[in-house]
């Protein structure tokens, strides 16, 4: 029960001394605060709205989420191809579902975003010029961890060195799923020499024996267990990436229809082509030849 004066036993009684608030830590003048901690200062000045426009503060505030939960799924993703690249997968799978769970959050952002009408969104759209969510660096690490990678997509970030340059080393570093490939290998299953020795800046291209190892993972998964979690956490997480887009396009096109993008592209048409991307595609394949 709580001693609040709403309370009608009154004020504090019912409430042992030592659960009470008067017992908190109340002076931090001199000590580390949760606002201190947290740089909440900082994040309250990130959030600037460029006009009058009530809606623009939804807009920062979905980025804003958006682009720390972006920014875990990086930290995650990295932290898990470190592992994997030693041969290790049990750490590696706990971080997979921390990603998943973290696009989970990403996509629900979308259902109070849509709370927003065209009429709103072109109140202050011509206020941001060129600015496109196209240029999220943390959106792009992710794509290129995942293996969706393309050295245009770089283009954005030439003037940052700072952000160019982890975007290009993971262009030439393998993806998530080459560090996959090349665990099965080390298990001891077919992977092709060409497969294991791309170029991995290049977008995968799906392998007949690749498929074929992955069926041997798939037809004994009490044998090959890590293998097969590790299979269908990726599985997950490109199920998630795919909601994800196709949440993004549709809030565009009910947003502003098909007019061009910000970014310079055509809008609804470039989002739309990139929902046939496939990243894992043994993954989905595997589930037609069982
Ligand atoms: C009303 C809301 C939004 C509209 C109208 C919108 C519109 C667009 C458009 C038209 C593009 C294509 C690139 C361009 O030419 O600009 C794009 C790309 C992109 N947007 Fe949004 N967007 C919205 C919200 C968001 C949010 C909340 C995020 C979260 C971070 C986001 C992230 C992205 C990303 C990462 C891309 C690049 C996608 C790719 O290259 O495959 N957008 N957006
Ligand atoms: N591309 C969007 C603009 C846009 O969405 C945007 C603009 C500034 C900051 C973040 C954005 N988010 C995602 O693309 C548009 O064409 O309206």
């Amino acid at each position: 029960m709580s001693g609040g004066s709403g309370c009608p036993f009154g004020p504090g009684e019912g409430v042992p001394a030592e659960h009470s608030a008067e017992q908190a830590h109340r002076d931090f003048s001199r000590s580390l605060s949760y606002g201190d901690y947290l740089h909440l200062d900082e994040l309250r000045s990130a959030h600037q709205p460029v006009t009058e426009a009530h809606d623009e503060h939804l807009f920062i505030a979905i980025h804003h989420v958006s682009e720390v939960w972006l920014s875990l799924i990086v930290r995650e993703l990295q932290a898990a191809m470190a592992l994997l690249e030693g041969g290790i997968t049990d750490a590696p799978l706990k971080m997979l579902t921390r990603v998943v769970r973290a696009q989970e959050q990403l996509t629900a952002a979308w259902d109070v975003l849509r709370t927003m009408t065209p009429a709103d969104y072109l109140q202050f759209r011509s206020a941001f010029g060129q600015a496109s969510g196209f240029q999220s660096q943390n959106y792009r690490m992710v794509e290129f961890l995942l293996g969706n990678r393309n050295p245009t997509l770089l283009g954005p970030h030439a003037h940052r060195p700072d952000l160019h340059g982890p975007l290009l080393a993971a262009l030439h570093a393998p993806s998530v799923y080459d560090l996959a490939l090349r665990l099965l290998a080390a298990r001891g299953l077919n992977v092709p020499a060409e497969v294991l020795g791309r170029d991995v800046s290049r977008p995968y291209v799906a392998d007949p024996a690749v498929l074929d190892a992955w069926l041997t993972v798939y037809r004994d998964p009490e044998r090959h267990w890590d293998l097969y979690e590790l299979a269908e956490k990726l599985v997950d997480v490109e199920d998630n990436f795919r909601r994800w887009r196709f949440n993004h396009l549709t809030t565009v096109e009910r947003t502003i229809g098909f007019r061009r993008g910000s970014g310079g592209t055509s809008g609804v048409g470039y989002l739309r082509e990139a929902l046939d991307t496939v990243l894992f595609p043994e993954l989905w394949d595997v589930r037609t030849h069982l």
